[in-house]
């Protein structure tokens, strides 16, 4: 009997196209997430908004997806729907929530909220644009989680027994070059515009572009099924409830996904103050402080292939997460020590901080398609999303929170576009040692997702690819 196999996934460059079409969308999305975090002086600033409230601001983008179970839903659509129908809702919901922010941050909502409940005072006049920007960036999270999610499964679609960890690797990897656009584009449109809103702007049209260059990939992707079924070869097995029950059951999922938050939580909400941290402890320029924690994406966008195509070839993917996660605690330990503030350091530190961050996404993403069955992908990567999406919505609060409360240590007088403007200057010694503190606890994980692979067999530590 002819042996079912389809000519298009087995086709080196069909599979390499879709990955291009599929990562140019990815680096769309990932260009907002970031996109304010080298203006957080500038927006707190211009929009009278405190550390906290920029904090709330930043948490936003969990809202939803953590209290509303929206990765869960994201997850169902996908299985029930499939990466092609997900995708564009995706970008959809992200196109909405991105016009909400950029309303927000463009100065039409004035005027504060206060909301006490019971003597708990949870907002203490907090600007309504922070609480308006955050529900945008609430709706955004829901559609640029959801779109992750798809295009993780779409790539495993098309190169499991391939070039697996490659290819999310340099999925991965594109989404970097729009951090590191969101890192460095900002301030310069500042300087241009004098209008703090204008990144915002670049990403509705980064988002355009995005949607259709993804139509492209649906165009192929349709013709894969197509193959598929004229083959007779069965196509993904639909979402079912039990599905969530057997994800759960499986204790190397959870290690990877308490990994997964503790490993992220001390890097994306880094991400989010580094420019300010930058400003702060190293005595460099708004400007060039941005460019600094660009260099973090940037060498992730070199490194993550790199590993992810050793990792392929050798395995070894447990113990590559243990050594990301060492190097993690390392680089905010040393970011912490307030002696050490000339700013070679900090570039070689936010480069060893890019080495982890390569690390850890090369081996974690493969990790999860190796312990779950393909059928039930899309609802695994929904849940490890929805852990990390706590990490992504608390982290930024309690940094914000802590700089208020703890950090501040004084005021300085700067003109800003001709108008003396006050700066709190803050010392970022307490939540360096807090983002280091994530990086231990996500150690002892990875040693414990490493025994629990001994002990059932995954092949985490093996080669991915089939020759
Ligand atoms: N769930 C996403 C979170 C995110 C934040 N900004 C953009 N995406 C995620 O973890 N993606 C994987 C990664 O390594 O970026």
């Amino acid at each position: 009997m002819a042996e079912k196999i389809s000519s298009l996934r087995e086709s080196k460059s069909a599979r390499w196209v879709v990955l291009i079409l599929v990562s140019f969308t990815m680096m769309c999305m990932y260009y907002l997430p970031d996109a304010m975090a080298p203006l957080q002086q500038n927006l707190q600033s211009k929009l009278h908004w405190s550390a906290t409230d920029y904090g709330l601001f930043t948490s936003g983008y969990g809202w939803f997806n953590v209290f509303l179970l929206m990765m869960v839903f994201s997850g169902m659509i996908l299985d029930k729907l499939g990466t092609r129908f997900t995708g564009v809702l995706a970008i959809g919901i992200m196109l909405a929530g991105a016009g909400i922010k950029y309303w927000a941050i463009a100065g039409h909502v004035d005027g504060t909220y206060e909301l006490t409940i019971g003597s708990w005072q949870v907002l203490g006049l907090t600007p309504k644009s922070a609480v308006v920007a955050g529900l945008g960036f609430a709706l955004f999270g829901v559609g640029s989680e959801m779109f992750g999610i798809a295009a993780n499964k779409a790539v495993v679609r098309w190169f499991r027994g391939k070039e697996m960890a490659l290819a999310i690797g340099l999925n991965t990897s594109t989404g970097r070059i729009g951090t590191a656009l969101a890192m460095f584009t900002p301030q310069p449109l500042y300087n241009l515009t004098k209008d703090v809103s204008a990144p915002v702007l670049l990403s509705i049209v980064l988002l355009c572009l995005g949607l259709l260059v993804y139509l492209f990939f649906n165009v192929i992707d349709k013709r894969l099924d197509k193959e598929e079924s004229d083959a007779g070869i069965a196509s993904d097995e639909e979402f079912k409830f039990s599905d969530i029950a057997d994800i759960a059951r499986n204790r190397a999922f959870w290690y990877i996904s308490i990994l997964c938050v503790l490993f992220y939580s001390a890097v994306f909400p880094f991400i989010k103050f580094a420019t300010n941290l930058i400003v702060q402890k190293f005595s460099v320029t708004d400007t060039f402080a941005g460019y600094i924690p660009a260099l973090l994406p940037f060498s992730a966008l070199l490194l993550t292939p790199l590993f992810g195509g050793i990792s392929d070839k050798k395995g070894k993917g447990a113990s590559i997460m243990i050594l990301g996660s060492i190097l993690l605690v390392c680089v905010h330990l040393l970011f912490a020590i307030p002696s050490l503030n000339s700013f070679p350091i900090a570039i070689g530190l936010v480069v060893v901080l890019g080495i982890a961050f390569s690390l850890v996404p090369s081996a974690m993403w493969p990790a999860i398609a190796k312990i779950i069955p393909e059928s039930k992908l899309g609802t695994a990567y929904a849940m490890t999303f929805w852990v990390q999406n706590w990490g992504l919505m608390l982290v930024p609060l309690l940094i914000g929170w802590v700089l208020d409360k703890y950090c501040i240590i004084g005021t300085i007088t700067r003109v800003i576009d001709g108008k003396q403007e006050q700066l709190t200057q803050y010392n970022y010694t307490i939540p360096m040692l807090i983002f280091a503190c994530f990086g231990v606890l996500a150690i002892g994980f990875a040693y414990l997702l490493k025994a629990e692979d001994k002990k059932k067999g995954y092949g985490l530590e093996q080669p991915n690819v089939i020759e």
